[in-house]
């Protein structure tokens, strides 16, 4: 049965998507069997898989969520898709911000999300999610189903409010609809290792939040890494030797060890 970890964070840019597709990619390179489900209408993760047009995809997650609100629900696998690297993806297109409006008046809307993935999650070791910069509906639906969330965070300004906001979030989540829901750390991504801000932003994170959430180490910034989401390949393939896709590695390896 998988584990399923969201990657959410509201402010924007901060490299979820990258992310998703690195620790998804990362992990299946160590045998896992992985699912990564893009549930941001503006689609970052399949562009940046190769999908560059989402939406002229048949089936996205929009589909399989339409499908569960109208009560008739696609067969289990519909709609998702393998990737050349080992895993498989469940796509997003801009249909999904009108399923973020349909969800205001479902029934059981909090956990449509959570409804879908009960119907998959045997098939996999991990589902990753990389929900959208915001702490809409579709980012409740994500954190009701998830085991943990991580929290990627851009080392380039002090996260401050809008950290704190998540944080409330998860926790009102956490006591109303998913008691199981944990926090599984804080990534410190784009980190510029030359300058000093980079290093002293870790370390006030590290004050704030080190005592009560975990940190992963952090990944660095590289030019490369901009340049993937163009590629449709991992880091992993388009730059094997740079230090991002090390420390990719690296977060895979912290993932795994927490089970
Ligand atoms: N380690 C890195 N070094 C340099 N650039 C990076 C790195 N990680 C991500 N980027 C770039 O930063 C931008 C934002 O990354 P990404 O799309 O993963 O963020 P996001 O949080 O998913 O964004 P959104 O909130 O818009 O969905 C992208 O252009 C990406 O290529």
């Amino acid at each position: 049965m998988a584990t399923v970890i969201s990657i959410s964070n509201q402010k924007g840019g901060v490299g979820k998507s990258v992310t998703t597709a690195s620790l998804g990619i990362g992990l299946a390179r160590q045998g896992k069997k992985v699912l990564v489900i893009d549930i941001d209408p503006q689609a970052s993760l399949t562009i940046s898989l190769g999908f560059p047009k989402p939406d002229v995809i048949p089936v996205t997650l929009a589909t399989v969520m339409s499908g569960i609100i109208e009560d008739n629900p696609l067969p289990p696998t519909a709609g998702i898709i393998h990737h050349a690297e080992g895993v498989d993806l469940m796509p997003a297109s801009i249909e999904l911000s009108g399923v973020e409006i349909s969800l205001v008046n479902a029934m059981s809307r909090e956990t449509i999300l959570r409804q879908y993935l009960e119907t998959i999650k045997h098939l996999y070791d991990h589902i990753l999610l990389d929900t959208s910069p915001s702490l809409g509906m579709l980012t409740v639906n994500a954190l009701a189903a998830v085991d943990s969330v991580l929290i990627p965070v851009q080392a380039e300004y002090l996260p401050a409010k809008g950290l704190e906001l998540l944080l409330k979030t998860i926790a009102r989540v956490h006591r109303q609809i998913n008691p199981h829901l944990e926090i599984g750390g804080i990534l410190p991504t784009m980190v510029d290792e030359r300058t000093n801000d980079a290093k002293e932003i870790i370390e006030s994170l590290n004050e704030a939040y080190g005592s009560r959430l975990h940190m992963f180490s952090h990944i660095p910034r590289s030019v490369r890494a901009s340049e993937i989401s163009k590629t449709g390949k991992s880091i992993y393939t388009y730059d094997p030797r740079g230090k991002v896709a090390a420390a990719y590695e690296t977060l895979t390896r912290e993932v795994l060890s927490v089970g």
